[in-house]
């Protein structure tokens, strides 16, 4: 039967070359390649089907995971795939494994904080996955706190051993990814003891399971955490319980690029700063913010077709109804997240820019942007995780009814997301890194230090503590040099007051405690100011192709105007800009969002996802949403028989109880 495109008038009505879009998208034209051969290649193998995985049982579903990921590394060695390809692939397995951390931290953990014998020893294991490693850090009792852990790792001379032990139930390692059943090593965190003396949290290579059977070595308990939120969703993950008793490992498995442990048990700091010891975590988090302009783009472009598919309301003559898209309330909350997915895209990109010049730098002993690049990668981590999870749900109720159903994708979606609101840092604790960033630069205006990078618009603190916005017309709020300076002002006027408001506490430490709610916000202003200015600088910068550069300037329109709407009241009180201005902004964003509509399903589908990894009947690339729902539910297990099983023995007394009763 010849295929119908249920969306096609959407299609046509594209103002941009689609397939120009897909490799701004992708980053470059040979990311877009490999993104697109990798997704094929997963979409069209039956072995990576993953609609079933609702109704599994998590012994099943765990199992089922397992199959996955071990074909998925046959497939790698068979066709001699690169790293990046390989992880391209794994990415498009979507479905959150032990290997997620093998690669994700384990070996990144080694890579950063290991030396180079220890690279040589260990990431030669690791990268053919002769052993499987896992990133246990938090414990039962401490996660945020990581200078509150308490394993221990004491140096014992006789033997040039480490004795690991869990000296307390709180001290059990707890949540790691993949220990719970999976992994053979981990990179564990543990604050080493010498002759007595705590020198605070360091990692250690330490094996857990023997290679033979499987078997945890001796001294070691080990296990699953239990069920986490969601049918399905990161239930395919072995977040583990790990417990020591007395575990000797040999010295040299200590990761000492940052500080060293001599024969005789001196401790020997380096030059390197030791905050390297979390330098795994600055690594990714950094993914973590390219992740979000993933998911994000995912439910917004399930919720995008389906909104332009679905009709409520407005027929007239017997026309055809409304197309729920062309609803201002529903663009008004739909084109934001649209916009949000290439901001996060493009900020995603500087990240990693960032982050590769921040570890070029630390190679060469310069230390001076780790400062930087630490708040920059906690803060957008935790702005853009927030906005994706919100994002991801707003985008299941833009969908109706039919959003709740597990076959919209949506709500495993969601369950899987989630938790990155609180893994590798909770949000709210990593604004406060943030904040205290943002306090130590406030408190050297004037001082005549040159402030650079995402600070150095601090630099015209003298104008951006007094100007009022230049905006007369709508027109205006188009000009990147208004929006910048309105978030500019923003974000600079509220640490102000907030660093103003912290001297008059007894000390800082207390003042820094009180106000924290408002230092959180200023975090909070900061980092859209990044994403903003990341956008606008995409945007000058070289983009071929027909359409591009509007779309991306209307996206771009909407990103930021409708950030400025929602956070009116700061804008306003801090005296940035006027009611009027205020007023007019909003004009423009209605007629932005005017200019997005006739493009919106082509903009999603310049992500270039196949049905495969959107896994959403509202998604369909084909828009034939109905016949497939009405199918899809035939599938339930529920609908296996006619009558259900439990109807002999509770529905059936209760209904004869009640003729009898209506006998009497
Ligand atoms: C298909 C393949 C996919 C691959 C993708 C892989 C991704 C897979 C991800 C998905 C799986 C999820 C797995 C999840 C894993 C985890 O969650 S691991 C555990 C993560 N844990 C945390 O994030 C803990 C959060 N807490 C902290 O980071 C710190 O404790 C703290 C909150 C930052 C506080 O640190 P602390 O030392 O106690 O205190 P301070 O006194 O505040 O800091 C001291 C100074 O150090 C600076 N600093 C802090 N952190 C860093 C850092 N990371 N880098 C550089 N510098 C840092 C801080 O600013 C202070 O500086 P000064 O003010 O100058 O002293
Ligand atoms: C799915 C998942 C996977 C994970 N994978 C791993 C892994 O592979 N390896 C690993 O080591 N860990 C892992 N973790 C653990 C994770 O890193 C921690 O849960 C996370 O860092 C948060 O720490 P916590 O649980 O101690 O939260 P808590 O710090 O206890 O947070 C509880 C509340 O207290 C607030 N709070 C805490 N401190 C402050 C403060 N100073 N100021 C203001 N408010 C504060 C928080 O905002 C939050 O609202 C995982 C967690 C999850 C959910």
């Amino acid at each position: 039967m010849e295929e119908v495109d249920h969306l096609a008038h959407e299609r046509n009505k594209a103002q941009f070359d689609v397939e120009a879009m897909k490799i701004v998208w992708a980053g470059s034209r040979h990311a877009f390649e490999v993104s697109d051969r990798m997704s094929r290649l997963v979409a069209s193998d039956p072995a990576f089907r993953k609609d079933n995985r609702a109704t599994l049982s998590r012994k099943e579903l765990f199992k089922n995971t397992l199959r996955k990921a071990a074909y998925a590394w046959k497939r790698i060695v068979e066709l001699h795939l690169s790293e990046e390809e390989a992880s391209k692939l794994r990415f498009f397995v979507d479905e959150p494994a032990y290997t997620d951390l093998h690669w994700g931290m384990f070996v990144p953990a080694i890579k950063g904080q290991g030396t180079d014998e220890q690279h040589q020893k260990w990431l030669t294991l690791a990268y053919k996955m002769q052993i499987i490693g896992c990133y246990a850090q938090t414990e039962l009792g401490h996660g945020s706190n990581v200078q509150g852990l308490e394993t221990t790792a004491t140096f014992d001379p006789k033997s040039d051993e480490f004795i690991i032990h869990s000296p307390t139930l709180t001290s059990s390692k707890w949540w790691p990814g993949g220990l719970g059943k999976v992994s053979t090593h981990a990179v564990i965190y543990a604050r080493l003891i010498i002759d007595g003396r705590d020198h605070g949290v360091h990692g250690f290579i330490v094996q857990l399971r023997s290679l033979d059977d499987h078997l945890p070595l001796p001294g070691i308990t080990i296990g699953d955490i239990g069920m986490k939120f969601g049918n399905g969703a990161y239930n395919t993950m072995d977040n583990g319980v790990l417990q020591f008793n007395h575990v000797r490992i040999p010295r040299n498995q200590m990761l000492m690029r940052v500080s060293q442990v001599t024969r005789e048990g001196k401790y020997v700091q380096s030059d390197v700063p030791r905050q390297l010891v979390y330098g795994t975590m600055v690594y990714v988090r950094q993914t973590i913010v390219s992740d979000a302009s993933s998911a994000l783009s995912r439910a917004v472009c399930v919720a995008v077709r389906y909104s332009a598919v679905r009709r409520q309301f407005g027929s007239q003559d017997g026309g055809p109804e409304t197309q729920v898209i062309d609803y201002k309330t529903q663009q008004s909350r739909l084109f934001p997240l649209l916009a949000s997915a290439y901001a996060f895209r493009f900020v995603g990109e500087w990240l990693k820019w960032l982050y590769m010049d921040v570890t070029k730098r630390l190679q060469a002993n310069e230390f001076s942007t780790l400062p930087e690049a630490h708040a920059c990668t906690a803060g957008l981590k935790s702005l853009t995780t927030t906005a994706t999870a919100d994002g991801i749900e707003e985008c299941r109720k833009l969908c109706g009814g039919h959003g709740y159903l597990c076959s919209s994708g949506l709500p495993e979606l969601f369950a899987v997301y989630v938790p990155a609101c609180t893994y590798e840092g909770d949000n709210t604790v990593l604004l406060l890194q943030v904040a205290r960033f943002l306090m130590k630069t406030v408190s050297q205006l004037g001082s005549g230090k040159q402030l650079v990078g995402t600070t150095a618009y601090m630099q015209r603190a003298e104008h951006l503590m007094q100007c009022t916005s230049d905006v007369r017309s709508a027109e205006d709020w188009l000009k990147p040099s208004f929006i910048l300076e309105a978030f500019e002002a923003r974000a600079l006027r509220l640490a102000v007051t907030c660093a103003k408001n912290i001297s008059k506490a007894p000390n800082p430490e207390e003042g820094f405690s009180q106000l924290s709610p408002d230092l959180a916000e200023a975090a909070v202003a900061h980092c859209q100011l990044i994403v903003v200015s990341k956008f606008i600088d995409k945007i000058q910068g070289d983009i071929d192709g027909m359409g591009l550069k509007e779309q991306l300037q209307a996206l771009c329109g909407i990103y930021a105007l409708s950030l400025l709407h929602k956070h009116l009241g700061e804008f306003l009180s801090t005296g940035c800009i006027t009611p009027k201005q205020a007023a007019l902004a909003n004009e423009k964003l209605r007629s932005l969002y005017a200019k997005v509509r006739p493009n919106a399903v082509a903009l999603v589908d310049a992500f270039n996802y196949t049905d495969h990894f959107l896994g959403s009947i509202l998604g369909r690339y084909d828009g034939n949403v109905y016949p497939k729902l009405y199918e899809e539910a035939w599938k339930d297990p529920l609908n296996d028989s006619v009558v259900p099983d439990g109807y002999h023995e509770y529905v059936r007394p209760l209904l004869k109880q009640q003729l009898r009763t209506a006998k009497l």
